[in-house]
């Protein structure tokens, strides 16, 4: 029996989310006024799902402008570490949230959560506890760090229905390498989003940078 079976009836899938595209933009975002443009700039090029860090003061005001303003974005929150933060992320209008890694409290919350969440793990066991309590899409992280390609491929063997969103030290480079692994629905990078071009205010940029992500080509079918 599949182990996405566990208590997966309770939980909403992040699945439907994180296959809209092959890439989720990483954003930091350091000034708010950046938030709407770059946003815009990402959808405009074909990546509509955007996980925004808590890393910064500015963070979940980010998240409210993007989901009140900027049509057709899919704004998440990133970085969640600890389930205090989970009320704040919802009351700005989070559609999902993202973690780097799940400690039991955090997946206990998630397990209460209305929204999809990505939640993060680096091993197999971690993996497989959390697929247990019917998470359907985990966050890989730090993927490169923690054996990429080559993780995945090997745990694929035994645990061949985990779903991941690998995230860290992803690039142009081998995200191809990711995405023809099937069990490989999207990745995360910031790649799309540089911090000096965000500075400058070059979102023209990101817009290209996200239509060559949005171009890359995946194995895994979903449905
Ligand atoms: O902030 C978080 O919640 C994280 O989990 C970390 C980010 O996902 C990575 O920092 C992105 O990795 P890079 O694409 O290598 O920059």
């Amino acid at each position: 029996m599949s182990l996405t079976r566990g208590l997966a009836s309770r939980l909403p899938s992040a699945l439907p989310l994180v296959a809209k595209a092959p890439v989720v933009p990483v954003v930091v975002i350091e000034r708010l006024e950046d938030a709407v443009p770059l946003a815009r700039a990402l959808v405009e090029g074909g990546l509509p799902l955007i996980e925004v860090t808590l890393r910064t003061a500015v963070a979940l005001e980010a998240v409210r402008h993007i989901a009140a303003e900027v049509e057709g974005a899919i704004v998440g929150a990133g970085t969640v570490v600890e389930r205090a933060q989970i009320e704040a992320c919802l009351e700005a209008g989070a559609t999902f949230l993202v973690s780097p890694g799940t400690t039991p409290s955090l997946a206990e919350a998630f397990a209460e959560t209305p929204i999809p969440v990505m939640a993060g793990c680096a091993t197999a066991s971690e993996a497989m506890r959390l697929a247990e309590l019917g998470f359907e899409v985990l966050k890989f992280f730090p993927a490169e760090a923690s054996g990429g390609v080559a993780f995945l491929k090997s745990i694929a063997g035994p645990l061949p229905h985990l779903r991941f969103c690998p995230t860290g030290g992803i690039g142009p480079a081998n995200a191809p390498d990711y995405l023809a692994l099937p069990s490989v629905v999207a990745v995360g990078g910031s790649w799309v989003v540089p911090a000096d071009a965000i500075r400058a205010g070059d979102f023209g940029k990101v817009r290209d940078l996200a239509k060559a992500a949005a171009g890359l080509k995946r194995a895994a079918r979903f449905g």
